[in-house]
């Protein structure tokens, strides 16, 4: 324990990790495979295996139940493989589900068959002009938008996220493809804003994943944030899903588990490696819905 009563202070503080319910949208992967290559992780001529991305799914899904995690399901549609990867079938805050375009004709027949899933489902849909790929690419930390840009979703949609949401966006760039969505290469660990004007949300990230003026502005705005190493990342480590205590990573990314614990985290293991054959971990496959009628 630090000397300094502030520090003192601080440090207590953030180890009593408190959990947040969450509602989140996945879709069984009853149809994955990989018959196309929209990303660096892909590779067609490399058999897949549907059941064991099932079993593998359906641990993910059992993880969140137990926890006590609500769970809403999209159901999968033949011939789009792509679509048990649902973070980037919308950004939904306060109700307001903001609709996906996706950036490859492969995955566009996604956009309609979530939006109707919104409708559906109590939320009110914004219509997308501009191409995006959802919580793929935004991140809701505290009040703020972080928005990638650089492989998938555009400069444009970001300022239309900030006009739907009526937040500030921080657009951020991603520049290693292997790294092509923000959810791989930044984790939200506490996403609600702290109080009394003191902002306690956190993130961990790869600094390495993006260009210099993106990395001064995280290093600016999250003094305090885990950054992970390279190594980690590689494994998509920072794919993850946080309840604000339990975050559930992948079990290959060692030393951000050890880092989590550290700052007071919960890590939950879950293996999704056949998913990744089509370039998605376990942020991919969880949406988070806040706000909404139920
Ligand atoms: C963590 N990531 C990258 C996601 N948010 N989504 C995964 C999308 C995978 C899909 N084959 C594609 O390339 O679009």
């Amino acid at each position: 324990m630090s000397a300094n009563p502030t520090a003192a202070a601080v440090e207590t503080e953030t180890n009593e990790r408190v959990q947040q319910h969450r509602r989140y949208l996945m879709c069984r992967p009853e149809h994955f495979t990989v018959s196309y290559s929209i990303n660096p992780w892909m590779e067609p001529s490399r058999p897949t295996d549907t059941d064991l991305a099932l079993r593998q799914w359906q641990s993910l899904y059992d993880t969140y139940v137990a926890l006590g995690h609500e769970i809403e399901l999209i159901d999968p549609v033949e011939g789009l493989p792509d679509m048990v990867y649902t973070a980037n079938g919308g950004f939904v805050i306060d109700g307001v589900a903001y609709g996906p375009k996706f950036r490859f004709r492969e995955r566009a027949d996604e956009a309609p068959a979530f939006i109707d899933w919104f409708a559906a489902n109590g939320f009110e849909v914004a219509e997308p002009v501009e191409v995006n790929e959802g919580e793929g690419d935004f991140l809701l930390v505290g009040d703020t938008i972080l928005a990638g840009t650089g492989f998938r979703s555009t400069g444009d949609s970001h300022r239309e996220v900030g006009e739907v949401f009526s937040r500030e966006v921080v657009s951020l760039t991603l520049t290693d493809p292997r790294f092509y969505h923000l959810d791989t290469a930044i984790a939200v660990l506490d996403p609600v804003e702290g109080v009394g004007g003191v902002e306690k949300a956190n993130i961990a990230y790869l600094p390495n994943a993006f260009d210099e003026r993106s990395q001064a502005i995280l290093r600016e705005r999250y003094p305090d944030a885990i950054r992970v190493s390279d190594a980690d990342g590689a494994v998509f480590g920072l794919n993850s899903a946080s309840d604000g205590k339990n975050v559930i990573i992948s079990p290959r990314a060692k030393g951000f588990e050890a880092q989590l614990r550290e700052r007071g985290y919960t890590p939950v293991l879950v293996d999704l490696s056949e998913l990744l054959l089509g370039g998605g971990g376990i942020k991919c496959c969880t949406l988070e819905l806040r706000g909404g009628t139920r």
